[in-house]
């Protein structure tokens, strides 16, 4: 007979959220219950984000020693040692990783189970021989890899997330079906690092992102050797480990044949549902994830469900948003509403593209001619021109009365740009706000006055206020 346990709170899944969730709440000096059945840290830390951004990072030094001649510096020949760039990526993790451990949150007062979870009854879940009897639970098990149901695709050895980073070799040609924020990060790092990359996009790569500013990212990864074939169709795929065949129907319906070395596929997420009992909880979902109302409760009010499991935007900082909100509903009892509307995301590509609020289409839908589109870019800032980085251009969406509705940044150090817009629009400023304040010169973020600036650029032909000038200059 396994022990019953009976805290206030019991998250499944130690990954971006259910780790914030559980820190937060024995921070307050909450009894929780942790479960897990995998590795601490989840996605983010181990196949995800952390792991992406270590490879983005040893590429941008490979790409640097090019560039480096254009400042008359000279480096010799570069060679690059792809299984040295990789423990870069294991020692990255491996530094973050005790912050995300199981003896770090025992070491906060939080009960660590590492087992599968899986409800039994509306009240009950059990995690190996130890039942749990919450107060409240919150599920948090994340997503993983969609493998479309493409022919021959379960016969051939293909690389995901969870695999990709075991490579120890630079793969000679990487194929790389799906052109969102995974592909075209993992495409330009490979890339970079020596390989020969094809993407196959069924759409538009880079779909959610504002198309003027993903043409200037996807240029420059053209640009780079990187073949990205849009609106093509994967119909089949063969071959074997090392000698990968994909055939396609391309954009005007002609055949695509694709020879690779190794394939990754990296066509969105499926949310992780299976084996946790939902129906058993009376948990509704369906294949986007758990479903949620906007205080992230699911059809069971004793369960909430946050993080990339509830579908909708899924990155590590929506995760941590969210296991806020749940850590206000459930400690405090306040009332808590998820507004989607002030998420940033950022690609990590060079250049970075970055984005919030709202895009110029949902925004003229909304206000119509009430919308003003500003833009800056990069070729005009002193500091691009200093750091040679001149590709790029930051958009501000300006609605009534000069309120900033939203923001897209291509260019370097677009994630920096985009945090202080993401600030500036949850605190509802306007152009006024973004022209007020000194920005310290030279800086890229320099850009985001300039085109607010360019609200104001009638103001100075409006002839009433030309009169006022010439009345005033009468007084001496
Ligand atoms: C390659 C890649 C790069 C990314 N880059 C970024 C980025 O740069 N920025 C960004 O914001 N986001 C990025 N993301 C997205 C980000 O990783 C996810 O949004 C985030 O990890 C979601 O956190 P989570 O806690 O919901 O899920 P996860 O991190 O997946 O954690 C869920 C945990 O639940 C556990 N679990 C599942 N089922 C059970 C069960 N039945 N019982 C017990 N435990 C269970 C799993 O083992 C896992 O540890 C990236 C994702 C990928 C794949
Ligand atoms: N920098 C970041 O913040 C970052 C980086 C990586 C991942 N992520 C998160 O992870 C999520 C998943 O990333 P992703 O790139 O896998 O998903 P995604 O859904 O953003 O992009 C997948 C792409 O694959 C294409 N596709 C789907 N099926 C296809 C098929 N059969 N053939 C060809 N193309 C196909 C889609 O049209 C789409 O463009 C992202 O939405 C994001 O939330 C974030």
């Amino acid at each position: 007979m396994g022990a019953r346990l009976t805290p206030d709170i019991c998250v499944i899944g130690a990954g971006s959220a259910g780790l914030s969730v559980a820190a937060a709440a024995a921070a307050f000096g909450v009894d929780v219950v942790l479960v897990e059945k995998g590795l601490m840290g989840g996605d983010c830390l181990n196949y995800g984000c952390v792991p992406s951004k270590a490879l983005l990072a040893a590429a941008k030094s490979a790409a640097g020693e090019k560039r480096s001649k254009k400042f008359g510096v000279s480096i010799g020949s570069q060679s690059i040692d792809f299984s040295a760039a990789n423990d870069h990526v294991r020692s990255v993790i491996a530094a973050i990783e005790p912050h995300d451990s199981q003896e770090r949150f025992e070491g906060l007062g939080v009960t660590v189970l590492r087992q599968a979870a899986e409800f039994s009854s509306p009240e009950l879940l059990q995690a190996g021989d130890t039942e749990i009897a919450a107060r409240r639970f919150v599920i948090a098990t994340g997503s993983s890899a969609f493998v479309p149901p493409i022919p021959g695709l379960d016969q051939v050895s293909y690389l995901t997330n969870e695999s990709l980073f075991e490579l120890r070799e630079t793969p000679s040609h990487l194929i790389i079906i799906g052109g969102g924020p995974i592909g075209l990060e993992m495409a330009q790092a490979h890339r970079r690092l020596g390989a020969d990359v094809t993407v196959v996009e069924a759409q538009k790569a880079l779909g959610k992102d504002d198309q003027e500013l993903a043409a200037i990212v996807l240029d420059r990864l053209r640009g780079e050797g990187i073949e990205i074939l849009e609106g093509t169709q994967v119909k089949e795929v063969s071959g074997s480990s090392g000698a990968i065949t994909v055939q396609a129907a391309g954009a005007k319906g002609e055949a695509v044949t694709l020879s690779g070395s190794h394939l990754l596929v990296a066509t969105g997420r499926a949310p992780n549902v299976q084996g946790l009992g939902l129906d058993k909880a009376g948990v509704s979902f369906d294949a986007k994830g758990i479903k949620v109302d906007k205080g992230l409760r699911t059809s069971n009010r004793k369960i909430y469900a946050i993080g990339d499991v509830a579908g909708g935007l899924q990155f590590t900082h929506v995760a941590g948003y969210q296991a806020g909100l749940v850590i206000r509903s459930i400690l405090f009892r306040l009332p808590v509403k998820m507004d989607n509307s002030i998420v940033p995301w950022v690609t990590y590509t060079s250049p970075e593209l970055g984005h919030v609020g709202l895009d110029e289409q949902e925004a003229r839908r909304r206000y119509g001619a009430k919308v003003k589109v500003l833009s800056a870019d990069y070729a005009g800032n002193d500091r691009a021109q200093a750091e040679g980085e001149t590709t790029g251009r930051l958009k501000l969406i300006a609605g009534p009365g000069g309120r900033l509705l939203g923001a897209d940044v291509a260019g370097a150090q677009a994630g920096e740009i985009i945090n202080l817009l993401s600030l500036a629009l949850s605190k509802k400023m306007a152009m006024k706000d973004l022209v007020g304040f000194i920005a310290p010169y030279p800086t890229l973020g320099e850009l985001v006055r300039r085109a607010a600036i360019s609200y104001y650029a009638d103001v100075p032909k409006k002839s009433w206020l030309r009169s006022v000038i010439s009345l005033l200059r009468k007084f001496g």
